[in-house]
């Protein structure tokens, strides 16, 4: 079994809890309630800024140039001004300025930028990676129901397609892959520090989509 799949089986309670979560179940019947997917979204647009140092941090102590060009490549395309989702989304929701930019933090939206912040710091590119790999590879995994009908409002909709279409399915293949050979090839400290930080993130996806019920 490769490190990847090692670790999301040692926090699979959370890992399922966060898969199957209640958001999960009402956002494929698109029954999300405004007022929660408001708080959801300015919660989640808290999360980039970090998520990007981070992906500077992986591409900065990557130990060969095609995984750099890789995180590269992802960073460009996550930051291009061609995905608008968030701004759309925000306009039809009317959430003022102000609180696009400045909302109120929950505890853990800061536990994330913490995480993410610790990740980076810790110039361990196992740990940057397992962060990265919990963010992406449980949106690939809650988002992917093959055969599920589309829900009719786009804000549902497209916070679906975002995690599930095959572009994302192939990163987060090949960031699962980098896991596993870089995890095989680190000493036994090093791969306790990165399942720590696998661990951590895990339970905050959980309580991420606690909280906004809260
Ligand atoms: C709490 C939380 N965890 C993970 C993601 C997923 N995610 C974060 S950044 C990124 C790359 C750009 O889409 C992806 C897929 C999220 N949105 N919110």
């Amino acid at each position: 079994m490769g490190f990847s799949e090692r670790l999301r089986g040692e926090n699979a309670d959370d890992w399922n809890a966060a898969v199957g979560h209640r958001f999960v179940d009402e956002i494929f019947r698109g029954t999300v309630t405004p007022d929660v997917m408001r708080r959801y979204l300015t919660q989640d647009y808290q999360f980039i800024d970090g998520f990007v140092a981070l992906l500077g941090m992986a591409i900065a102590t990557a130990d060969r140039f095609e995984s750099r060009i890789r995180f590269a490549q992802f960073a460009a395309m996550i930051t291009s001004d061609e995905n608008t989702y968030f701004q759309r989304s925000f306009d039809a929701l009317g959430v003022p300025a102000a609180e696009r930019e400045h909302p109120v933090l929950t505890a853990p939206t800061t536990g994330f930028q913490a995480l993410m912040r610790e990740a980076a710091a810790s110039r361990h590119y196992a740990s940057c990676l397992a962060v990265l790999t919990v963010a992406e590879w449980l949106y690939l995994s809650w988002a992917d129901r093959p055969g599920a009908l589309p829900p009719a409002d786009f804000i549902h909709a497209e916070w679906i397609t975002l995690h599930n279409n095959d572009g994302f399915r192939g990163f987060v293949t090949w960031l699962r892959g980098e896991l596993d050979r870089v995890g095989a090839a680190e000493d036994e400290p090093g791969r306790a520090v990165a399942t720590a930080f696998f661990r951590r993130a895990v339970v905050l996806e959980r309580a991420f989509f606690d909280h906004i019920y809260d």
